[in-house]
């Protein structure tokens, strides 16, 4: 497995035109578009930033993994995402290394990327998420 690059950060947010006004007007990014995610209870706003993005993100429901982030530690950094070339071999090569993944399975996530989670607790409290765009 080879991660090739960091595909994107999470960042969970409250509000996100809020949000997107702070990364646009602050920090000089410029915002691509709202996608919903339904499947993650999220609405990502993607904002590139050389090779990578930052991926703003706001919950679409009180009991999805991004509101209860936000309850448990506010706003903030909450995942961070490697571009990997085949997502199936990556992860058939953690779960034999007996790392605990939270998807299986590859899943679909926005610009229809295929995603998969592994726990925190596998890798030093940050949650990771492995992405393949074809
Ligand atoms: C659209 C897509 C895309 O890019 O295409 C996306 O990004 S969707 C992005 C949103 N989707 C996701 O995050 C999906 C994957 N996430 C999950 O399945 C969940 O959020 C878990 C990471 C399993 C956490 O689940 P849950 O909140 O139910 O468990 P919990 O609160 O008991 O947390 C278990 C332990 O993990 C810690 N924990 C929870 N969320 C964390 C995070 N984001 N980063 C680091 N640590 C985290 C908690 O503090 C706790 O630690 P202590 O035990 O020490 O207190
Ligand atoms: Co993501």
């Amino acid at each position: 497995m080879k991660l090739l690059k960091i595909d994107h950060l999470g960042i969970a947010v409250n509000d996100m035109d809020a949000a997107r006004q702070v990364w646009e007007s602050i920090l000089g990014l410029s915002f691509e578009g709202k996608e919903t995610v339904e499947a993650q209870k999220v609405t990502t706003g993607f904002l590139p930033v050389g090779e990578s993005e930052v991926e703003l993100l706001e919950s679409t429901s009180p009991d999805g993994p991004v509101a209860k982030f936000i309850e448990k530690r506010g706003e903030g950094f909450q995942h961070v995402a490697f571009r990997v070339e085949n997502i199936e071999e990556a992860l058939a090569e953690l779960k034999e290394k007996g790392v605990k993944l939270i998807d299986e399975k590859p899943r679909k996530g926005a610009g229809g990327a295929m995603i998969a989670f592994l726990h925190p607790k596998s890798t030093n409290g940050v949650l990771v998420e492995l992405c393949q765009r074809d």
